[in-house]
This record gives C-alpha cells, sequence and structure tokens, in this order.
C-alpha cells in the first residue's frame, strides 16, 4: 500500500476519493486520530453526560392478545416523548439478524480493491452505494465510518446489483422489519385520529433502504464520532446493532438548564432499534419526535448496524395532517416536496435537527 503522508489531504484522497474507507487507513496500520476526524470539543461525546435509557422493550407479540391497547400506549408514549424504542419478538427471527450482522462483516472485510466497485462515483447504479462518512464532501470533520446503501426497487434490482453476501440476508430483512414499521405507524397515525387508506400509508414509506455501518476500532474514540448529532430524515426507522453499544439520543427536555442529556440505547440481544422520523414528524405536526442521535466508537471493536430507512415516496407532499393543524389551531411545518426535502438533507453535514429547519415555520 502507498505510504499516505500525513496531510489532511492525502488522508482524505486515500480514504474517500480512493474508496479505502476508514477501514482501510485503520488497516494500514494507525496508532493516532488523523486531523481530520478531530471533533471540535462541543462535538465530541462524553460518557458522563449519558446514562442508559431505562425504558424497557416493547413486546411487539403482545398487540395480538389482551394488552393490545396497553402495548399501543407504550408505542405512542415512546414516539411522542423519546422518539426512539426498542421492540422484542417481533417478527424477525433472530438467525436471521445474525446473518444479516455476518453478513455486514463479510462485506468491510473485503479488500478495498474489491469494495472500490462499489465506490459512489464507480458504482453502476444509484442502488448500490459503499461510501464513507456521511457527507464527505462538505464537512469539515469526518465520521468514523463506512457504510453501504441499498436502495429497494425491486427484487430483481436488488439480487443484480447489491453485493452477494449481503443481498439475500438483506433483502429478507427488509421485508420483515417493513412488516414492523408498517404495523407501528398504522397505530401512531390511528391515534392521532387520522384515517389514511392503504395506499396512502404505502405511499409514506414508499422508499426502502438498507444501509450497513461499520465503524472501525478507533485509537482514541473520545475525540472523534461514528456518527454525528443528526435525525433521520424518513418516516420510521428500525436498527439492528450489535452487542458493542455505543448508540446515544438526545432527550428532550427543555427544563434542563441548557445541559444536553443522553442517553444510550442499550444493545439488548434480539432486539430492534425503532425511531421516529423527520417526516413523521412532520406530519404528526410535531407530536411524534424525530430525535436527535449519535454514534460513539470504541477502542478495541469495530461494530456494525444496520438500519432499515423507510421514507416517503419522493413525489409526496409531505406536511401536517389537515386533520392536525385544524384541532392544533396552527401548522408547525410547510408542505414540502418529499425529493426537495431529501436533496437538502444529503447536501448538508450532519448538524442535530437542522434537516428539520427546512420544513418549519418559525414561531413569532
Ligand atoms: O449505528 C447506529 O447505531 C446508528 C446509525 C444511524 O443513526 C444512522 O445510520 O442513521
Ligand atoms: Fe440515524
Amino acid at each position: 500500500m502507498a505510504q499516505i503522508s500525513n496531510s489532511s489531504n492525502s488522508f482524505y484522497n486515500f480514504i474517500v476519493k480512493d474508496g479505502n474507507g476508514i477501514k482501510g487507513l485503520v488497516d494500514s496500520g494507525l496508532s493516532e486520530v488523523p486531523k481530520i476526524y478531530i471533533q471540535p470539543i462541543n462535538e465530541r461525546i462524553n460518557k458522563q453526560d449519558s446514562k442508559p435509557c431505562d425504558t424497557p422493550p416493547i413486546d411487539l407479540s403482545k398487540l395480538n392478545g389482551p394488552e393490545h391497547e396497553k402495548v399501543v400506549n407504550e408505542i405512542v408514549r415512546a414516539a411522542e416523548t423519546l422518539g426512539f424504542f426498542q421492540v422484542v419478538n417481533h417478527c424477525v427471527p433472530l438467525e436471521l439478524l445474525e446473518s444479516v450482522r455476518d453478513s455486514a462483516h463479510s462485506f468491510f472485510n473485503m479488500t478495498p480493491e474489491e469494495k472500490v466497485v462499489y465506490r459512489n462515483s464507480a458504482s453502476p447504479s444509484l442502488k448500490m452505494r459503499y461510501g464513507t462518512s456521511f457527507a464527505p464532501e462538505v464537512e469539515k470533520v469526518l465520521e468514523w465510518k463506512d457504510y453501504i446503501n441499498m436502495v429497494y426497487s425491486s427484487d430483481e434490482d436488488a439480487l443484480q446489483y447489491w453485493p452477494h453476501m449481503c443481498k439475500e440476508v438483506a433483502l429478507e430483512y427488509l421485508k420483515l422489519s417493513s412488516k414492523i414499521v408498517r404495523e407501528i405507524l398504522k397505530i401512531l397515525i390511528g391515534k392521532l385520529g387520522v384515517k389514511l387508506d392503504e395506499s396512502k400509508i404505502e405511499n409514506l414509506i414508499g422508499m426502502k433502504m438498507v444501509n450497513m455501518n461499520y465503524y472501525p476500532a478507533c485509537p482514541n474514540p473520545e475525540l472523534t464520532v461514528g456518527v454525528g448529532r443528526h435525525s433521520d430524515a424518513g418516516t420510521i426507522t428500525v436498527l439492528l446493532q450489535d452487542g458493542i453499544g455505543g448508540l446515544y439520543v438526545k432527550a428532550e427536555d427543555e427544563n434542563n438548564g441548557g445541559n444536553e442529556e443522553w442517553l444510550e440505547i442499550l444493545p439488548i440481544h434480539g432486539a430492534l432499534v425503532v425511531n421516529v422520523g423527520d417526516a413523521l414528524e412532520i406530519l404528526s405536526n410535531g407530536k411524534y419526535k424525530s430525535s436527535e442521535h449519535r454514534v460513539m466508537t470504541t477502542s478495541t471493536q469495530s461494530r456494525v448496524s444496520v438500519p432499515l430507512f423507510t421514507l416517503p415516496k419522493p413525489t409526496e407532499n409531505i406536511g401536517p395532517f389537515q386533520e392536525l393543524v385544524k384541532k392544533d389551531g396552527y401548522a408547525g411545518y410547510r408542505e414540502v416536496l418529499w425529493q426537495d426535502y431529501m436533496d437538502n438533507f444529503y447536501e448538508t453535514a450532519h448538524d442535530g435537527k437542522k434537516s428539520l429547519d427546512y420544513a418549519k415555520i418559525k414561531s413569532g
């Protein structure tokens, strides 16, 4: 491997342009964090400022029994408060979750030369992209993460374009997790008092993509972020994490004297994490919270996570449901063409909930 000189430019070229990713850099024998990964102090994650989220996971199997209403209320409450919760006894077999995680490791363990054919600019189609960080072209500091992004258009396309070691398990994971999304979305929309037919519900989650995130071990995780503070753009995300931990969600406590409180979503064997995205916050006129979250890496182990993002179809106009605007007496967000929202989302570096400003109507 070519010698990498110690300038930010040559690191950037090696990691981003040549497609080696942060994993390629770590594998080349790295003893300290390069400058382009050192976060300003206010962006660094301090474990002391956080505590574990102690809300128990929600047992989805109980939706089919006498405790249906109780479980519905747990889901609604979680979406209204933290915007994040974990679910167990869902319809995705635990062996499949294991295979999905294994396939993520298999992809990222390929050589840079093997991975590079999937790089953003080299990928034959936008249905599968391999990249690093989030938006390296516009970021001042990079995120300690490589990823692949697999957009679903049809089974045939998935089987043709997605990497061979991931495609079957990722497709199965996408299909089964989409059932969870549909069930939860129907509950959340139903509780708003809004009636939507099946086709409208489908349009609100009509775009689906599975990402596989890879966070290599980092010599000094305190200086870096795996993913910087952001909210997810879409409607609902289902996230599979492994046993390592490091996912932190910001608790929205206005009475906290300006101090931020971060809760760690601790790994629970067999659980999936579910969170509300910007589209659902907009649709619900702010009732459901698309929370800010971020990821810290570790110095000893590489971590993988596999989110299924469900998003509105790009042709949908997304604004608060009219029933709610009438009831609330105001609209907190304007209506946006979803394609425009997404373009804005991907053009800017992660910056907390700033993505929502694109649709937010400022009061006062
Ligand atoms: O890795 C994680 O736990 C979260 C990743 C994430 O927030 C994302 O990909 O949007
Ligand atoms: Fe996220």
